[in-house]
């Protein structure tokens, strides 16, 4: 166990990033340094205790307990006393950064920054790849169905596909480096599992070949470089014709970005944040303007220009 201060910042990420329901994931950094992300310290302590500061403190549950970080400790200390390793207490501070119900991974975000932070704070007793196991378990009981498309980029970072077979959960893909990624949070809330709800339990076989088309496709021309390919993948025949009713003024967006030289536009996991992908930052500053005057609802939502983030969680100590 750390006897100082442990720091664990873990980014807002893209879930399905439109062509890989629940198998694409991708890590955010706003290209003006702002931190879009949850951060969580773990520090030693009597007795387990959650303080929680950050602009999106207040739309928490009220009782800590039902926090997911708390369940984040709980869940961790189990299973490091099932492994067999000692445990005493620590404290936890969660800085809620991102808005709950966003679309950005806001839960994954939380669950990654404390699991990542327990794991240093204790000794690393936990495999890269056990944690994401036990950062997709918790997210599975936020979301009703364990996911990996968040937890995965806000932990590794970059773009990421579900691997999920032996002991391999996600793998990292080649991006375009130049490609900026506008994210719009329109401001108000959609709740993932209310979005899951409303998708379709099967799918006819028309919807299924495309789909695994497009998302092959877009895997095989990330591996070769070809952008163009890529980004003519980049739509969502899964989750997209059901959730765009959820978010006011969607085809309007759309229909102008990809008239305005956009590579792609989408939902961002389970909405409402949406996010365009532009080859230049004269598109990116004109898509961000354009969302910001059609898109936002409300003075909860914001719209960032992003490069993907390759470094994920960042971990930070202080010594006492
Ligand atoms: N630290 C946390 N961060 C985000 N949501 C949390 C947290 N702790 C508990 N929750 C609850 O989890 C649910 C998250 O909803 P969800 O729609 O999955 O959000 P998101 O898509 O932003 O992750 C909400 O009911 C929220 O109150
Ligand atoms: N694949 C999930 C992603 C949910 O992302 P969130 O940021 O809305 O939690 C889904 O589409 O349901």
């Amino acid at each position: 166990m750390t006897q100082g201060q442990v720091s664990a910042f873990a980014p807002a990420s893209i879930g399905n990033v439109s062509v890989g329901f629940d198998l694409l994931g991708a890590a955010l950094a706003p290209i003006d340094g702002s931190r879009l992300g949850d951060e969580v310290s773990a520090q030693p302590a009597a007795a387990f205790n959650l303080t929680i500061s950050g602009r999106f403190a207040d739309r928490l549950p009220g009782v800590a307990s039902n926090n997911i970080v708390a369940k984040a400790y709980d869940y961790f200390h189990q299973r490091a006393v099932d492994a067999g390793h000692g445990f005493a207490p620590c404290a936890l501070h969660l800085h809620k950064n991102l808005p709950i119900g966003s679309g950005l991974g806001s839960s994954a975000s939380s669950i990654v920054a404390a699991l990542a932070a327990l794991n240093s704070f204790y000794g690393e007793p936990f495999s890269q790849n056990e944690l994401l196991q036990m950062m997709g378990a918790l997210e599975g009981q936020i979301s009703g169905s364990v996911h990996y498309d968040n937890v995965a980029p806000a932990y590794l970072g970059g773009l990421t596909l579900m691997v999920e077979y032996g002991q391999t959960i996600a793998s990292q893909l080649p991006v375009f480096a130049d490609w900026y990624w506008v994210v719009c949070y329109s401001g108000i809330s959609v709740s993932t599992s209310a979005a899951r709800q409303i998708l379709p339990a099967e799918f006819p076989m028309k919807t299924l070949l495309a789909f695994g088309r497009q998302l092959s496709v877009f895997v095989d021309a990330c591996h070769r470089g070809d952008e163009n390919l890529a980004a003519a993948m980049l739509s969502d025949v899964v989750a997209e014709p059901y959730r765009k009713s959820l978010l006011p003024h969607f085809d309007q967006c759309r229909d102008y970005i990809m008239a305005n030289n956009g590579l792609a536009f989408g939902i961002s996991g389970s909405g409402p944040t949406v996010f365009a992908v532009a080859k230049s930052l004269a598109d990116a500053e004109a898509f961000q303007r354009y969302l910001q005057q059609y898109y936002l609802q409300n003075d909860d939502g914001f719209c960032h220009i992003c490069k993907l983030d390759p470094a994920g969680t960042r971990i930070s100590k202080e010594t006492l």
